[in-house]
């Protein structure tokens, strides 16, 4: 079924069920649009402060709802009161605004990397910007939010468990002067992750609201590949200032890259740009360059989707040996043309999106 249809299909279902005061959801005013992802169905109802008990049986009955209809999908239904004065159509329709997002303590700006499928260099994207954002100045954190398979520990060569302070908050490793955080750092080497939905968001929300970030300009979110319940969750709870799309110049990680900009339009949030990996070869012997994969397919896709081109980065052994073995580009080798074109990405972000800044 596609995403709409099986928005309208979950909407429908929702007529079933009753809420206090009479009538049913579906032609409820504070029902959320209902936001369809490849894993995940998700929607709000908003109440009046107060009304959350009496509202409770109507969650339940729309979660069962919703999950009958969308069995292959995990299904988050919050529900919300809140507290600032509703405006606009809200107002005139009598309900609350939307959920407030609270802020993380100790981070002023958040920006999440994501990519449309896996493999594509997102985590390694990730932490070199984080670096080259560090190196203009700012002070910088990175959060592996790639529970089902983090990679932080290894890029960043994080050891050990995080310390953990009396009052059970995270202490994050000091990586190259990143404070740095991933789950990968709390498992036995080769132990599966296997979590279900709401232990994932749940681990998430420790992992960002349970660190001690100190005091932080950006904090880099890694994002897992595709879009899902992480995904999902991150944006609901917090506010993200910005995304950036990882991609590989051959047209079927495009694609993947088209729907999971897709989903971040449809929840409304930032794109700060696509960043082309693997994009180019410098041969290490003469450092001749060959556009091996054809060139130029990221920035047309991303014309095409109306945003912004961030840059292309090579695809060079240094980052697979480096980033193997914990030692980042951007600290083993600052001056190389694949740390100069992370650097130039960190630039074009600051420049396009000076807020993020100040
Ligand atoms: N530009 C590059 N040149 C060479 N190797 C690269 C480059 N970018 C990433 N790699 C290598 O590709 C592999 C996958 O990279 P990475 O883990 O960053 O991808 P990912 O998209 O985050 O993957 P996952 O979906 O598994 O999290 C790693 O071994 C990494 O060293």
């Amino acid at each position: 079924m596609a995403d709409t249809e099986l928005a309208n299909a979950v909407k429908s279902a929702l007529a079933k069920v009753e809420i206090p005061g009479g009538g049913t959801l579906s032609g409820y005013a504070g029902l959320s649009e209902i936001i369809v992802t490849k894993s995940a169905v998700a929607f709000a109802i908003a109440v009046a402060p107060g009304m959350e008990t009496a509202f409770g049986p109507a969650r339940v009955a729309a979660q069962s709802a919703a999950e009958a209809i969308a069995p292959d999908h995990k299904v988050m239904v919050s529900l919300t009161s809140s507290k600032p004065p509703a405006t606009g159509q809200a107002a005139a329709q009598g309900r609350p605004g939307p959920a407030p997002k609270s802020p993380v303590p100790g981070v002023r700006k958040i920006i999440a990397v994501g990519s449309g499928k896996g493999g594509v260099g997102k985590s390694t994207t990730a932490v070199n910007i984080a670096l080259a954002l560090k190196a203009e100045g700012l002070r910088v954190g990175i959060l592996d939010a790639d529970l089902y398979g983090p990679s932080l520990p290894k890029l960043l060569g994080l050891e050990g468990k995080p310390a953990v302070r009396e009052d059970g908050i995270f202490s994050p490793h000091d990586a190259f002067g990143l404070k740095a955080i991933s789950i990968g750092s709390m498992l036995t080497q080769d132990q599966a992750v296997v979590w279900r939905g709401p232990m994932a968001t749940s681990a998430l929300r420790q992992l960002l609201r349970e660190t001690d970030w100190g005091d932080l300009d950006i904090l880099v979110v890694d994002l897992p590949p595709g879009t899902g319940d992480i995904h999902i969750s991150l944006f609901q709870q917090a506010v993200v200032d910005g995304v950036i799309i990882v991609s590989t110049p051959q047209d079927l990680a495009l694609i993947d890259a088209k729907k999971a900009i897709d989903m971040l339009r449809r929840l409304n949030v930032p794109l700060l740009g696509l960043v082309e990996n693997m994009s180019y070869f410098i041969a290490p012997d003469t450092g001749n360059r060959y556009d091996i994969f054809g060139h130029g397919g990221a920035e047309a896709a991303a014309a095409a989707q109306k945003m912004a081109f961030l840059g292309a980065v090579p695809l060079v052994m240094s980052i697979r040996e480096t980033s193997d073995t914990g030692q980042p580009v951007l600290v083993s080798n600052p001056e190389g043309p694949e740390a100069e074109a992370f650097r130039a990405i960190a630039t074009k972000i600051l420049a396009d999106t000076p807020s993020l800044r100040s």
